[in-house]
């Protein structure tokens, strides 16, 4: 053999040894891996690209619906996944997130410490910097309307208005002072900036190897230089916070709430560099979900003209005043259960993170037994939010939005109810489940209750009307024109709807 010839033959093993390893790898996958007898789609026996593929393109929740129909409540999503569609998987004990497993004591203290900051008390206190908030979302469409008096507005673009909205808030939560997106374009890059992190965080999510081979710098060009922009502002954000509390300015914030705060385990404190990650975490966590269930609401209510007409009387027959319109003490909140019955449809019928959230068995467990499946320890059980929300047996004719559903009647008493509340996971379940729960309705119930107090509102007309709706001979899974369209990825982008309002109320102190 002439020497030249050593590295053709030196490429030709390595070719051979690299197939071998695929053929030896994917016909386990196939044949011998513990899941190898369970239906679901050809290519996920062999690779997590099932997910990252429809993550990417933001239908997850929607393919995964249809994947649920063509192979039963459970089916494998990867090589060493298991999907499911019902009540059991999101209640099955010895399952962890896959974060939490990475390193579940350092999570369950971080989870103790946020969970003070976010508690019903530190909630009531930071009430008024949300409703300030509220009061200038109310002001962004009182100027529309009022630019015609006793007319329709032009529509107003309800997703820009509720993420404007959302951001503010938990910028002024997390890091004390507005990002000021209500006010002025400025700081709207965030939304783009927070969009990336988390449709890259999705497609990672499903696929971690991806993560290896840096694909966001083909996915996301424009990443860097958005993440340079971001940190810019998260920096002055800091800086600006730690001289507010050097001179006492400090309002009632996350920072105010658990810098002296311990952990009653382990009597450890927050460092301050944990805490601002924690609330750069928070951004992303409660701004972009609220906003999504905020801007559901504003579509169904502006479709089903018989369930806007019955929650505008009851928040109008309820409060006496725009002012008080809140949820502290002696606040008339909970009388309006149709308000929160609508709130909670909402988020059934579109739930803000609605793709698949992965559990990982807990090793040592031996395995567990989910509806009938064995799922080895290691592996990952996942369930849609989207799809046990569409489950008929918990939630008949679960396309249309019917916040009777929610309230106890002849025909729907509590036992019916209370079975479709085991199905309600909007928030998720468990040791990771949402600890913003408490904010999240703060915000939903003053902002909606506020908006039908001050204004009528319907649906645009003509082709703006339509925007964020499913269109009839749209792609499959988005074809329902009462269903408020999502592009998924972890929490959620989406457009629309427009809508177009009219004053009923004086609001010439709001526009002060
Ligand atoms: C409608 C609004 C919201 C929805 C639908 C929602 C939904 C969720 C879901 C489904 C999870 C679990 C994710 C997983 O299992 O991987 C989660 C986690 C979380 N949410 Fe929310 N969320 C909302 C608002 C908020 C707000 C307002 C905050 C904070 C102020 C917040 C803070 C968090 C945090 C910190 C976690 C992580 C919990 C942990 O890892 O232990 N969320 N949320």
């Amino acid at each position: 053999m002439a020497f030249w010839g050593l590295p053709t033959l030196l490429i030709k093993v390595a070719i051979g040894v690299l197939l071998l390893r695929f053929i030896i790898i994917y016909s386990h996958r196939w044949f011998l891996n513990a899941l190898s007898h369970e239906p679901g789609p050809f290519i996920a026996k062999f690779t997590d690209w099932y997910g990252a593929y429809h993550s990417a393109l933001g239908q997850l929740h929607i393919r995964t619906l249809e994947a649920h129909k063509r192979y039963g409540s459970a089916f494998r999503g990867g090589p060493n996944k298991m999907v499911f569609n019902t009540v059991t998987a999101f209640h099955a004990p010895g399952v962890f997130n896959i974060h939490t497993a990475i390193d579940k004591e350092l999570h369950r203290f971080k989870r103790r410490m946020i969970s003070q900051g976010l508690s019903d008390p530190c909630m009531r206190e930071f009430e008024p910097s949300l409703l300030e908030h509220v009061d200038k979302f109310v002001r962004n469409i009182a100027r529309a309307a009022s630019a015609q008096p006793g007319q329709w507005s032009a529509p107003v673009n309800m997703s820009e208005q509720c993420k404007y909205l959302g951001f503010d808030i938990m910028g002024e939560f997390g890091f004390g002072q507005s990002f000021g997106l209500l006010d002025g374009p400025t700081n709207r890059f965030l939304i783009d900036a927070v969009t990336a992190a988390s449709h890259r965080s999705a497609v990672y999510g499903q696929f971690p190897d991806l993560a290896k081979v840096k694909l966001e710098k083909i996915l996301y060009p424009r990443a860097s230089s958005m993440r340079m922009k971001y940190m810019t502002l998260m920096t002055r954000l800091l800086r600006e916070r730690l001289e507010a509390e050097e001179d006492g300015r400090a309002k009632r914030d996350l920072f105010s709430f658990i810098v002296h705060a311990t952990d009653e385990e382990t009597g450890r404190s927050f460092s301050q560099a944990e805490l601002w990650s924690e609330a750069r975490f928070l951004l992303i966590a409660g701004s972009d979900t609220t906003s999504t269930g905020l801007t559901a609401l504003f579509f169904y209510l502006s479709r089903y003209p018989e369930c806007y007409d019955k929650v505008a009387r009851e928040v109008r027959s309820t409060f006496r005043s725009g002012h008080e319109i809140h949820c502290g003490l002696n606040s008339k909140m909970p009388q309006c259960v149709y308000l929160r019955a609508c709130i909670d449809e909402a988020m059934r019928m579109t739930p803000p993170a609605g793709g698949v959230l992965w559990r990982e068995v807990s090793k040592g467990s031996g395995g567990i037994v989910i509806d009938g499946h064995y799922v080895p320890e290691g592996c990952d059980v996942g369930a849609s939010i989207y799809c046990v929300q569409h489950n008929e047996e918990y939630f008949p004719d679960s396309f249309s939005f019917c916040p009777d559903r929610w309230i106890v009647s002849e025909g729907n008493p509590k036992e019916k109810i209370e079975l479709a509340r085991q199905a309600f996971v909007p928030f998720s379940l468990g040791p990771r489940g949402c600890p913003g729960k408490t904010m999240a309705y703060m915000e939903l119930s003053t902002a909606m209750a506020k908006a039908l107090w001050y204004f009528d509102f319907e649906a645009a007309d003509g082709d703006l009307g339509v925007v964020g709706a499913g269109k009839l001979g749209g792609p499959p899974g988005r074809q329902r024109p009462n269903e408020f369209q999502l592009i998924d990825h972890l929490t959620s982008t989406h457009d629309g709807p427009y809508i177009k309002y009219k004053l009923r109320e004086d609001v010439s102190e709001l526009l002060r």
